[in-house]
């Protein structure tokens, strides 16, 4: 949730000449209404059964890079999905999540007390977001672009 999955992915597109997609935005563009606005008006689970859907049309459409939500992990018919693909996992320290996206309402799941909210989904998933990973790359104190070349260093990728 804001460690960059957006402005990373777009780059990282742009360097490999591939298209960015975004199971985020094919909800919200599918549903005609914003995330924050699914949570509240169908509920959370209502909102997992769409993004699992989602994800699983990503993959099989999209040859890209795809931003994945930041929960879709905790499904375990999506890890299996993703397992074998070369996902990479964007970490940042809390701090950093807390600078970057701490008070944008449009995160419902940080929406009150965002930082004891951010420690606690962390505790929660650092092993699945790990755990589907082929590499974890570090985003604090990394520019966007510098976060870009480590995740090409990483999944030993060059440009096109
Ligand atoms: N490496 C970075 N250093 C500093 N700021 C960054 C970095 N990467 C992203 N940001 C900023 O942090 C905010 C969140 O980034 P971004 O929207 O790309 O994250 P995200 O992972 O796509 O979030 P979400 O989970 O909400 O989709 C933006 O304001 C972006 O400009
Ligand atoms: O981490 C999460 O559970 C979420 C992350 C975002 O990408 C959105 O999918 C939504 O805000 C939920
Ligand atoms: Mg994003």
């Amino acid at each position: 949730m804001g460690s960059g999955k957006s402005t990373v992915g777009k780059l990282l597109a742009e360097r490999l000449g591939v298209a960015y997609r975004d199971t985020d935005a094919d909800i919200v563009a599918a549903q005609g209404r914003e995330i924050s606005d699914i949570f509240v008006d169908l509920g959370e689970p209502y909102f997992r059964d769409l993004e699992r859907q989602a994800v699983r049309a990503a993959v099989a459409e999209h040859p890209g890079v795809l931003a994945l939500g930041g929960g879709s992990i905790l499904d375990d018919s999506t890890r299996e999905l993703l397992a074998g693909l070369p996902v990479v996992y964007l970490s940042m320290d809390v701090e950093e999540a807390v600078r970057r996206v701490g008070l944008n309402q449009a995160r419902p799941l940080l929406a009150v007390n965002p930082r004891r909210q951010w420690r606690e989904l962390m505790d929660a998933r650092r092993h699945l977001y790990t755990e589907v990973a082929r590499a974890v790359v570090a985003t604090d104190e990394r520019t966007p672009e510098e976060v870009a070349q480590a995740v090409l260093d990483a999944l030993e990728l060059k440009d096109a």
